[in-house]
């Protein structure tokens, strides 16, 4: 293919696929592993590592743990292709609001550091094959220097680094945006209702502080930031975080994960920030979610409120393609199967095993958040005390709710709901030595919890909504013995990895959960076993290290293969130069695409007033006076190939081909036809009954007749819809009863055509140049051709056109500085092109006209012929300008980013006569 000359994909090697890439670092990972477990069976003084010392730890973590330096790993080259064992660990910044630990000061220069409760500390701390720095806040103000250089120093033994929210920043973005308003529509549970007024109000100041919080994030970022870390930023506090990341540094590798679910595009769409958030997510290289099911909301997200195009690989606007996927989470499994042996959490396994022997225990390990479904459980758990009296001094419920974000009035309002439906049913049900529910507003330690984990009978997830929920991995990952039954909640992400082992539920009936109570209490033995082995496999194979991994892995992947696409999409083109060349040339021609090239740009998604109107697109009215320049500069020969119908710019001296160059007329003139003869319509009838039959069944679709193709348009549609109806319109056509006919069915991004195979805008440039270089009677050949436009993969032959006429040597790396100069003589080129300045009696010889109804048929009947001597497309090299709009890959040298960029252009040519 003739543009393939300048298109340097070509002339590389074969690439390995992403798939490729990814199954070969997961390979890699293992052995790496597999080198490390060898290398742990050596005798400590061979060891260059330090491993964790658990018989000595005393609460979550240790310095070991955050601290532990990793023996061997891995890191990809440059260009990512190379994976090194044992080289520098890949340096990882891990940034949440949230550090793993939470500082108390114990006087103007000493800070005691506590663990920090929940399930992003809980994943991250096993996150242990990097070179890990850990920034976020340490959950505290710090308004004084003394107490911040004390604090950081303290943190730094830990890696973590910290970043200093005043009081009113953390009560605005934390309490405020994150926690009042993010959290519950993440988790449909919608914006605040009661004082709506009130939040509406605060909403925008509420808003500025979450993006001065994420910029003070940045600004710890981009201080510690080294040339290769990758920077992986961590869930809905933060995303602002990846856009502010990109504007300071474009090549910085930026990951962002989600750990709550991402909600329906419906529920997105309420937030009054719904744009501003999906876009800076979208800066991000990576975006990841726990399940499927959150990564397509947000792809829907997207598509739906952005109108950007979601492909199976992310989002892709202007070229630009950020990788959507799902990466679920898991725990440290192994740290938890181990605990089980210390001697503390058996002396409290003894003593639990004690304080309720006799009695089945049921277990609820949660923060007291309204996402847990807290009163749903109890409620049903009361309900089954209610149903099944046998059981009323036989089975307990331990509910352990870990206070948080206290300072957020819903939290507070829903602690008092809970001690309150707690109270009432200890009052209905307990006796004098015995209550139905322990309840525990507070948090317990590392030992404590995996003891609680080991010898209880159930454990009951009743979340609303939950992310991920690592309590029921941890619950399952401690019951190796004992084989408990896990009720899950079918609104936890765990349900898709656990589901099959669990019993699932849906918190919001309470009957359904009161009577699950029932059949896993009386579980028989082998079905507990059987449900639990399958959990087990699952937990201790999909770990915290293996999704760390994973995510970087891709997200390195991901960049090199952004690097690869990008060495794909044409450089922009050199506006100073084409104006330059433009004004040094005495015969130019300019090729100018219509749609999307001279039109305004249109909004798909249709919220415009104006959207009728747009249906029809018009001439940009920026443009009307330097394309009037244009035309009327006398050494300018402008035409506007378009693939519409035949527009009116009959105020304009310029040339118009319509219908991708079937029909041509020059200002007010006839139209005529350069059709190739014998172009067979035979079809248009069929394809336009299924056209009709598809309009009528896709609301705002809409089909256009012309003479030579048939064309079916959704653009202002439902996008998921119109693309299920345009695949099956699709489908349709190739099997149906067009099947044997020699057309084209050519996919736009929202739209589908129907034409014949030789219609297309490179078959007729010949043609056309025929007819304008006779009409215009050229005396001078043409110096200067500048082609751009919007033009679909098949009308890309209209760049290619004039391509073979440069030398083949030209290697692709120097695409758009083509040096050579080069004169078209070159015997068979093509007819138009090779037109002799003083031929034009030969072209008389081969053309021929004929009238039908007003249209003149202009028939090329052959070659125009050609003699030795002066030519009338005088062209060098750098003189010939083919460029793209709007377009993310193209054949053409150069490209422009979006029509605004065409009026640019247009205007400093217009300047420069
Ligand atoms: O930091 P806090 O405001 O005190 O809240 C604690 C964490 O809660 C959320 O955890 C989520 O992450 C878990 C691990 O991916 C997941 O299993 C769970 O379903 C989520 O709720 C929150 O997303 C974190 O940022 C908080 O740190
Ligand atoms: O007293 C406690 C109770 C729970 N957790 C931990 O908090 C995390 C809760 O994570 P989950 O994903 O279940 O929910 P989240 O709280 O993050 O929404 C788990 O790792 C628990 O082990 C804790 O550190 N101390």
């Amino acid at each position: 293919m003739p543009g393939n000359l300048y298109n340097i994909c070509s002339n590389l090697p074969a690439t390995p696929t992403r798939l490729e890439r990814l199954l070969r670092d997961r390979e890699l990972r293992k052995y790496s592993k597999c080198l490390n477990d060898c290398e742990a069976e050596l005798p400590s003084s061979t060891q260059d590592c330090f491993s964790p010392d658990l018989e000595s730890s005393t609460c979550w973590f240790n310095d070991e743990e955050l601290l532990e330096p990793v023996s061997a790993s891995r890191s990809l080259n440059d260009d990512g292709e190379r994976l090194d064992f044992r080289a520098s660990k890949q340096r990882l910044l891990v940034v949440a609001n949230r550090l793993p630990v939470s500082a108390v000061r114990h006087g103007e220069d000493s800070w005691q550091l506590e663990m920090s409760v929940g399930g992003l500390v809980t994943a991250l701390l096993g996150v242990k094959e990097f070179d890990t720095r850990w920034i976020g806040w340490a959950g505290v103000n710090v308004p004084d220097e003394i107490g911040q250089k004390a604090l950081a120093k303290a943190l730094d033994e830990k890696r973590c680094i910290p970043v200093f929210l005043d009081e009113e920043v953390v009560h605005q973005y934390y309490n405020g945006y994150c926690n009042n308003i993010l959290w519950p529509l993440f988790h449909y549970i919608g914006l605040p209702q009661e004082d709506r007024l009130a939040t509406t109000r605060s909403f925008q100041s509420q808003f500025d502080a979450y993006k001065k919080a994420n910029q003070l994030f940045a600004d710890v970022v981009n201080e510690h930031y080294e040339e290769g870390d990758v920077v992986w930023c961590h869930d809905y506090h933060l995303m602002f975080l990846p856009k502010c990341l990109k504007e300071r540094n474009s090549k910085m590798k930026v990951g962002w994960f989600l750990h709550t679910p991402f909600p329906s595009s419906e529920i997105h769409r309420m937030l009054p920030s719904r744009l501003e958030l999906l876009r800076s997510v979208l800066a991000a290289d990576l975006v990841g979610f726990h399940t499927y099911d959150y990564a397509r909301h947000f792809v829907s997200a997207c598509t739906r409120i952005l109108g950007l195009e979601g492909t199976p690989e992310g989002v892709e606007d202007q070229g630009k393609l950020t990788r959507i996927a799902a990466f679920p989470v898991g725990i440290d499994s192994e740290r938890f199967i181990k605990a089980l042996e210390l001697p503390e959490v058996q002396d409290h396994m003894k003593v639990l095993k004690q304080r309720f022997a006799g009695r089945k225990v049921m277990l609820g390990v949660d923060r007291l958040d309204m996402i847990k479904g807290i009163p749903q459980k109890i409620l049903a758990f009361e309900k089954f005390l209610e149903e099944n009296p046998n059981w009323r001094n036989k089975v307990v419920l331990l509910q352990i709710a870990v206070p948080t974000r206290t300072d957020v009035p819903e939290y507070q309002k829903l602690t008092s709901q809970v001690h309150e439906i707690v109270g009432r049913i200890n009052g209905r049900f307990g006796s004098l030595t015995a209550v139905p529910i322990h309840h525990l507003d507070r948090s317990l330690d590392f030992h404590e919890l995996c003891a609680l984990y080991a010898v209880t009978d159930v454990a009951l997830v009743t979340s609303l909504r939950d992310g991920m929920n690592l309590v029921s991995y941890e619950y399952v990952a401690c019951q190796e013995s004992k084989k408990g039954v896990l009720i899950l909640s079918e609104f936890a992400g765990a349900a898709q990895s656990l589901g099959a082992g669990a019993i699932l539920v849906n918190p919001w009936n309470v009957t359904e959960v009161a009577s699950s109570i029932g059949y896993a209490l009386n579980m028989p033995a082998d079905e507990r076993e059987k449900r639990h082995h399958h959990n087990f496999k699952h937990v201790i194979s999909h770990t915290a290290q293996e999704w760390a991994a994973t995510f970087v892995s891709e997200l390195n992947v991901t960049i090199v293969e952004a690097q690869l696409r990008t060495r794909q999409i044409p450089p922009p083109l050199p506006i100073e130069v084409a104006v330059d060349r433009y004004s040094c040339s005495n015969n130019r021609l300019l090729i100018l695409g219509f749609n999307a090239t001279l039109t305004e740009p249109v909004d798909t998604l249709g919220r415009k007033d104006s959207q009728i109107n747009e249906w029809e697109p018009k001439l940009r009215p920026d443009l009307q006076e330097p394309l009037r320049k244009l035309c009327d500069d006398p050494k300018t020969t402008v035409l506007i190939l378009s693939g519409s119908a035949r527009n009116n710019f009959s105020d304009y001296n310029l040339w118009l081909a319509a219908e991708n160059g079937m029909f041509l007329r020059v200002t007010t003139g006839d139209w005529m036809t350069t059709m190739p003869e014998n172009l067979s319509m035979e079809w248009v009838d069929s394809v336009k009954n299924v056209f009709e039959y598809f309009t009528d069944r896709t609301p705002r679709s809409q089909f256009e007749v012309r003479e030579t193709s048939l064309i079916w348009n959704y653009k202002y549609s439902d996008v998921e819809f119109g693309r299920l109806q345009a695949r099956d319109l699709l489908q349709h056509l190739w099997t149906g009863p067009i099947s044997n006919a020699s057309l084209d069915v050519v996919q736009g991004r929202r739209s589908v055509e129907v034409r014949s195979v030789a219609v297309t805008k490179g078959a007729a440039i010949d043609r056309i140049l025929g007819e304008i270089v006779h009409n215009k009677g050229m005396k001078e050949p043409i110096d200067y051709v500048l082609c751009i436009g919007h033009f679909l993969t098949k009308d890309e032959d209209i760049y290619t056109f004039f391509e073979p006429e440069l030398p083949s040597e030209v290697p692709a790396s120097v695409r758009p500085q083509v040096p050579t100069q080069v004169r078209t003589s070159t015997a068979g080129s093509r007819a138009a092109l090779l037109l002799k300045q003083n031929s034009m009696s030969a072209v008389e010889q081969n053309k021929s006209y004929s009238i039908d109804g007003d249209t003149l048929h202009l028939m090329v009947t052959d070659r125009i012929s050609f003699q030795e001597g002066s030519s009338v497309l005088d062209l060098q090299a750098n003189d010939y300008f083919s460029c793209s709009v709007a377009r993310k890959r193209s054949n053409s040298r150069y490209r422009l980013q979006s029509s605004d960029e065409v009026v640019t252009l247009l205007r400093e040519l217009a300047d420069h006569r």
